[in-house]
This record gives structure tokens, C-alpha cells and sequence, in this order.
């Protein structure tokens, strides 16, 4: 036994920020170490995501409870690990794979395995009196993300007409993560104030940004640009924009053909989608791209880095869900030119440290992101600033659960002092 041995583990079964079941893990350790990890949830998931292990049993949460996956973790989890050093990442990821037995983690539940791999990393970063960023990260773990901020929702994410799921504000100009926050938040505000003035929702949807009926998807842009004009800023200079514009959910076939059926601009093809991409590239300030196609549309995508991908970052979301079998397919057909990982959509620390190098041996970038459900849990920001990739999303300013991340983002600034980087590439 070392001082940072595991001594126990136990699971609870705790509400998301759409007010469904998710994982939380408690870990001790021989020293008295206690943490706790809570797993997100997607809504626009991935095909080929890691399994979330969901109860089925309809009278509660319609199915959705997490019973089985906390059971998974006290009665199976929790007796292989105990007594192992919880800084032992790497093995203790190997060892729940291996419990685990199949390719997506569906026997324990991808959301159990998460659960266990995050509170082991919590475990010990506390453990060596370490930040987890630090502990993560090394002494090189200087760099703070740039921001993205999602003030306009679409999609599955929200109930309006606007068929891209996120429209993002990106403080790339800003001097540092808190100046750069700022400009987002009071662009956030001023926008609040451009709807409000023109008799349209300030409601807003699962990642906090608003979500307006609008009468085209490009009124979200335009919208914005006034927003950012209006906070006093250069659009283009200090903030531009990031898109996801999350189009499996909006393919008919998942290929090649598509439905913009919430706005109703009706029926397209990728050509179509690439064609449209490109004229907005041309007219607004434009800077990321994300699933502009959806997850089986690899030819397509390989056609819009190859319009796009020398302006503009083209991150691959479902088509690659932070798995490094598809990145690797990713990087030799040249279908994007960056990747998005989510922690629990390859489901252990250790995995999704291995899709971010691999993304950085080869010149692409790493845009680290949260779920559309979140919880308070901060790991997220910790693990950008260890991973130093430049970019982070986590939703926009007016909910808690995404603010958690931006506020620890801003400790952590305030640790580094002037050690503190701040750039976008
Ligand atoms: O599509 C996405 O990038 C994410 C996060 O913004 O949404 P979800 O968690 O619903 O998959
Ligand atoms: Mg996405």
C-alpha cells in the first residue's frame, strides 16, 4: 500500500444540467484523500460514441436512470481496484478496459468507466497536493484555452428554427483567458439585447445560448456580428465565429443528403452544404468549423477541408468521436484538419489523451469540448489547460454547470500569474 492507494470507490446515481440520471464517483484514498467525478452526457451523440449504460427501466426517468452502471462500479469496478495507486492512470485505464471486455464499453457502461477514470485522476492530482491541471499536464501546463463561447443555439439543442447547432464566439484577440472571456460574455449580453429589441426569445437552449426563431440560419451570423460590433469589438480581429453545425442530426441517410428541416430551407446534398459553407466563409468572420457534414460522410468532408481547410479549422465531431482508429483514418483521407474530443465519448482519461496527441503528432488541432448535459464538475477545464490545446468549449454565460468550467479556467489564470499563455495557434 502507498499513501495514494484506493481504498474505496462508490457510485451515486445524480442529475444532470437536462435534469437526467448520470454518474457521480466517490473515491478515497489511504491518506484521506477524498474526490468525487461526475460524468456528462450527450444529446447529439455520436454512432460509434462509447456506450452510456442506461437502466431501460421506464418507470423511472423513462428509462434513463443509471442504477446498473453505479451498481457496475461498487460490485465489479470497485473490488479489481482497490488497493491500486490511483496515480497509476495508464493502469488503471488498461485494467477497466480489460474488465470491460468489448469495443465500446458497453458491458460496465462507458459512463461508469469515465466516472472511476476521472475521480482516479482527481484522486491523485489532490493526493500530491497538485492542481489537476498540473498533475495532468507537467510544469509545461501554462497555456489557457481561448474561449468559445456558444451564444446561439440550434439544432437538437433547442426548440427554434435554426437548423446549426451551436454558433460560437471566439476570442482569439484578446490579451489573455479573462480579457478574452469578457469580450464573449458582454457580446453574449448585447446580443441578449439585439433579440429583445426586435421582439425575438431570449430563451435559451441546452448550452445556454439563446435560441431564437429566426427567419434563416445566416440571421444567427448576422446577429452575431452586429452583437460583437455593438460590444465594441472587431469582428474578425477580436472575435470571430465557430459553427457546429452538428448535421447528423439533420442528415436524412447520415452520407450525403440532408434535411434543414427546421428552418425549412429544406432538402440539400454535401456539394450544396460545402457551396453554402464557402460563401460564408467569404462574408462573415468565420474561424472554425465543426461537423459542417455528418458521421458517415467522410467524402464529403475530405471535399470541405479541401474547399475550406487552408481558412478555416475543420474539426470532426461524430464522424470521429475522440476514437483514434477514425482520427487515424481522419489524418490519412484528410477529412478535417482538427478533431473535438469529449472525454466520455472514447470513455478513460488515458484515451483521450492519446486522441490529442495523436492530433498533434500530425498537425491538427485539438478543440477540447463539454456535453450538451453537464454538471458542475470542473475536470474539463483542468484537463484543456494540461492538454494545452489552445481552444475550449463549454457553452455560454447564463448557466451555471457551463460557467463552472469558464470560472475554473479563471483560477487557474490567476495560479499561473504572468506564467499564464494565452494565443490561438
Ligand atoms: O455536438 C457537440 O459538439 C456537443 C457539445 O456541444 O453536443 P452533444 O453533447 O449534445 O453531443
Ligand atoms: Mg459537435
Amino acid at each position: 500500500m502507498t499513501k495514494s492507494s484506493i481504498v474505496s470507490i462508490d457510485a451515486i446515481e445524480i442529475l444532470d444540467s437536462r435534469g437526467n440520471p448520470t454518474v457521480r464517483v466517490l473515491m478515497e484514498l489511504d491518506d484521506g484523500t477524498e474526490a468525487s467525478a461526475s460524468v456528462p452526457s450527450g444529446a447529439s451523440t455520436g454512432e460509434y460514441e462509447a456506450h452510456e449504460l442506461r437502466d431501460g427501466d421506464k418507470k423511472r426517468y423513462g428509462g434513463k436512470g443509471v442504477k446498473k452502471a453505479c451498481e457496475n462500479i461498487v460490485k465489479q469496478i470497485a473490488p479489481t481496484l482497490l488497493g491500486m495507486d490511483a496515480s497509476e492512470q495508464a493502469k488503471i485505464d488498461r485494467i477497466l478496459i480489460e474488465l470491460d471486455g468489448t469495443d465500446d464499453k458497453s458491458r460496465l457502461g462507458a459512463n461508469a468507466i469515465l466516472g472511476v477514470s476521472m475521480a482516479a485522476a482527481k484522486a491523485a492530482a489532490q493526493s500530491h497536493h497538485m492542481p489537476l491541471y498540473r498533475y495532468l499536464g507537467g510544469a509545461e501546463a501554462k497555456r489557457l484555452p481561448v474561449p468559445c463561447m456558444n451564444i446561439l443555439n440550434g439544432g437538437e439543442h433547442a426548440d427554434n428554427s435554426v437548423d446549426f447547432q451551436e454558433f460560437m464566439a471566439v476570442p482569439h484577440g484578446a490579451p489573455s483567458f479573462s480579457e478574452g472571456l469578457r469580450y464573449v460574455a458582454e457580446t453574449f449580453h448585447t446580443l441578449k439585447k439585439l433579440l429583445h429589441e426586435r421582439g425575438l426569445a431570449t430563451s435559451v437552449g441546452d448550452e445556454g445560448g439563446f435560441a431564437p426563431d429566426l427567419g434563416s440560419n445566416e440571421e444567427a451570423i448576422e446577429l452575431i456580428v452586429e452583437a460583437i460590433e455593438k460590444s465594441g469589438y472587431r469582428p474578425g480581429e477580436d472575435i470571430s465565429i465557430a459553427i457546429d453545425s452538428a448535421a447528423t442530426s439533420f442528415s436524412t441517410d447520415k452520407k450525403g443528403h440532408y434535411d434543414l428541416k427546421w428552418s425549412g430551407a429544406g432538402k440539400m446534398q454535401s456539394i450544396d452544404l460545402i457551396a453554402l459553407a464557402k460563401e460564408w466563409v467569404d462574408k462573415y468572420p468565420i474561424i472554425l468549423w465543426e461537423d459542417p457534414l455528418a458521421e458517415e460522410d467522410w467524402e464529403g468532408f475530405a471535399r470541405f477541408t479541401s474547399a475550406l481547410g487552408d481558412k478555416i479549422e475543420v474539426v470532426g465531431d461524430d464522424i470521429f468521436v475522440t476514437n483514434t482508429k477514425f482520427i487515424s483514418r481522419g489524418i490519412r483521407e484528410h477529412t478535417a484538419n482538427a478533431s473535438l474530443i469529449k472525454l466520455n465519448q472514447i470513455g478513460t482519461v488515458s484515451e483521450t489523451v492519446a486522441a490529442v496527441r495523436l492530433c498533434e503528432e500530425n498537425g491538427w488541432r485539438a478543440f477540447l469540448s463539454h456535453r450538451s448535459g453537464e454538471t458542475a464538475d470542473t475536470f474539463l477545464a483542468d484537463f484543456a489547460v494540461a492538454m494545452q490545446s489552445g481552444h475550449l468549449k463549454s457553452g455560454s454565460a447564463s448557466r451555471s454547470e457551463r460557467l463552472a468550467k469558464y470560472n475554473r479556467l479563471l483560477e487557474i489564470e490567476h495560479a499561473l500569474g504572468t506564467d499564464a499563455k494565452y494565443y490561438w495557434k
